[in-house]
């Protein structure tokens, strides 16, 4: 479980982006955190693993409060929150089996990695992973010589090769076209029941957060005033959310009840 208690963040000597910001996330679901720009979405999903340094507050995962962990610990304590980026992160003249192993370093020896001897685990693991995701036929090519779609399933693999106890994904299908990224988020939804895992997602497109979560956070000015299920988020809650926001640019293609 993660448990997230009077999270406050300032960046520099600036009105705080987060405001004594409390969320409780539990295994098995997809929560989906959508706001206008500027809400704070990034700002809290990277003060969960300290990206970005809370400025007070909690984070607990499952037992262990990550604000108060010194450089060393939170090197180690880092591996167990997974992390899945808009832009893939992937090393592109690397294949993709060398991608996901890539998950893996900080757990074997920097030889094992450089010379590509992966422990015959993390090989069954990877391959377990990457047919479960549809790329395993992919294994050998190189990550610069795969579609959008295909190098974000990538960058999910490697996420879960760590084993995490939780996926955060920061814009995940933003650069995406509209049918990949649907396949994505039905596949992170899956994943997250599959493999009991809480997978947190900030995204701007509304429809797709409906669509695929288990839960919905709606923020606005570094607080949450929406949290609740999919099915609850109608127009009334959209306006709050997204007050003073253009439709189109709430990335709200089509209609919010
Ligand atoms: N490194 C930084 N230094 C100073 N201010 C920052 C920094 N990062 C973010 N901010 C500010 O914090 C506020 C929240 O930003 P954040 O990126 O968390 O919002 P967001 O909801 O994710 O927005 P978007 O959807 O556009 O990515 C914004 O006003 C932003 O300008």
């Amino acid at each position: 479980m993660l448990k997230i208690s009077k999270l406050t963040k300032r960046y520099g000597s600036g009105d705080p982006v987060l405001k004594e910001l409390d969320l409780t996330v539990e295994g098995d679901q997809l929560t989906s955190v959508i706001g206008s720009s500027g809400a704070g979405k990034s700002t809290l999903l990277r003060c969960i693993n300290r990206l970005v340094e809370p400025t007070s507050g909690s984070v607990d995962l499952n037992g262990t409060e990550f604000t108060t962990l010194n450089r060393r610990e939170l090197r180690t304590a880092r591996r167990r929150i997974g992390m899945v980026f808009q832009s893939f992160n992937l090393i592109d003249r690397l294949t993709v089996m060398e991608n996901v192993q890539s998950g893996r370093l900080g757990y074997i020896s920097t030889w094992a990695a450089l010379t590509r001897r992966y422990p015959r685990e993390d090989i069954r693991h990877a391959y377990e992973l990457m047919e479960r995701v549809g790329i395993a036929h992919y294994a050998d090519r190189r990550a610069d010589e795969l579609s959008g779609g295909e190098r974000q399933r990538v960058g999910v693999v490697r996420a879960l090769m760590q084993r995490p106890e939780i996926l955060l994904a920061d814009e995940p299908t933003a650069s995406l076209d509209p049918k990949t990224s649907e396949q994505i988020m039905s596949l992170l939804r899956d994943l997250a029941s599959e493999l009991k895992l809480p997978v947190i997602i900030n995204i701007h497109n509304v429809t797709e957060a409906k669509e695929y979560s288990d839960r919905i956070v709606g923020m606005r000015y570094g607080r949450i005033i929406f949290d609740d299920l999919p099915g609850k988020l109608e127009k009334a809650e959209m306006d709050e959310i997204y007050a003073g926001v253009p439709a189109m640019d709430r990335a709200e293609v089509g209609a919010v009840a």
